[in-house]
């Protein structure tokens, strides 16, 4: 069983932080329209909360990605569970996730999302393990740069459990 053992990240401090990260997008993209792109399950509640703070015209859309391979390994193949619902040729987009670890998902869908020509592509993420990277990934927005120590909560869950959160917790095994 798993257990929270300490709180990394608190909901004020995320507050704080998403507002900071919704006005830096906001001032970057005046009078542009931008498609924002969160990648399911664990983007939901950042991306929830982002857009609410940024006054542009925005779409929202979500892409549902699984990675093959074993366990709690990302192996870095992707398959597409859900794609886009628009078409993003000559859009500005920008995809949010709510962690970047080995980088190996993220990687795979600026590949994919680059090739449907969009007019600029950036990428940003709540969390980011820099730790655990296996390539080398531009990320341009980043709310907080974390230890590698397995995290849960604001959307990120351990089996399934824990997405309900509010904040960032540490989760260990418990007997
Ligand atoms: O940088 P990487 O090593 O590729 O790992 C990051 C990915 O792992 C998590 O998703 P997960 O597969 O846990 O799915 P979920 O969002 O549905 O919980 C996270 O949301 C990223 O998409
Ligand atoms: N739940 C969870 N998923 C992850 N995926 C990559 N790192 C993590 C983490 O720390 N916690």
């Amino acid at each position: 069983m798993y257990k929270i053992t300490d709180v990394l990240i608190s909901e004020e401090e995320i507050s704080k932080k998403v507002y900071e990260l919704a006005k830096t997008i906001e001032k970057e993209y005046k009078g542009e329209e931008v498609v924002f792109v969160g990648i399911l399950k664990g983007a939901c509640v950042f991306i929830s909360d982002i857009i609410r703070k940024i006054d542009l015209d925005i779409c929202l859309d979500f892409m549902a990605v699984s990675s093959y391979g074993m366990s709690t390994q990302s192996s870095g193949v992707v398959r597409i569970l859900k794609d886009l619902d628009s078409d993003i040729e000559g859009k500005n987009v920008i995809i949010v996730e709510d962690i970047i670890d080995t980088g190996l998902t993220l990687s795979y869908l600026r590949e994919n999302l680059m090739a449907r020509n969009p007019k600029s592509l950036k990428i940003c993420t709540l969390l980011d393990k820099p730790e655990r990277r296996k390539c080398d990934i531009p990320v341009d927005y980043v709310g907080f740069k974390i230890p590698d120590k397995f995290i849960v909560g604001y959307g990120i869950d351990c089996g399934e459990k824990f997405r309900n959160v509010p904040y960032i917790g540490i989760v260990e095994k418990q007997d």
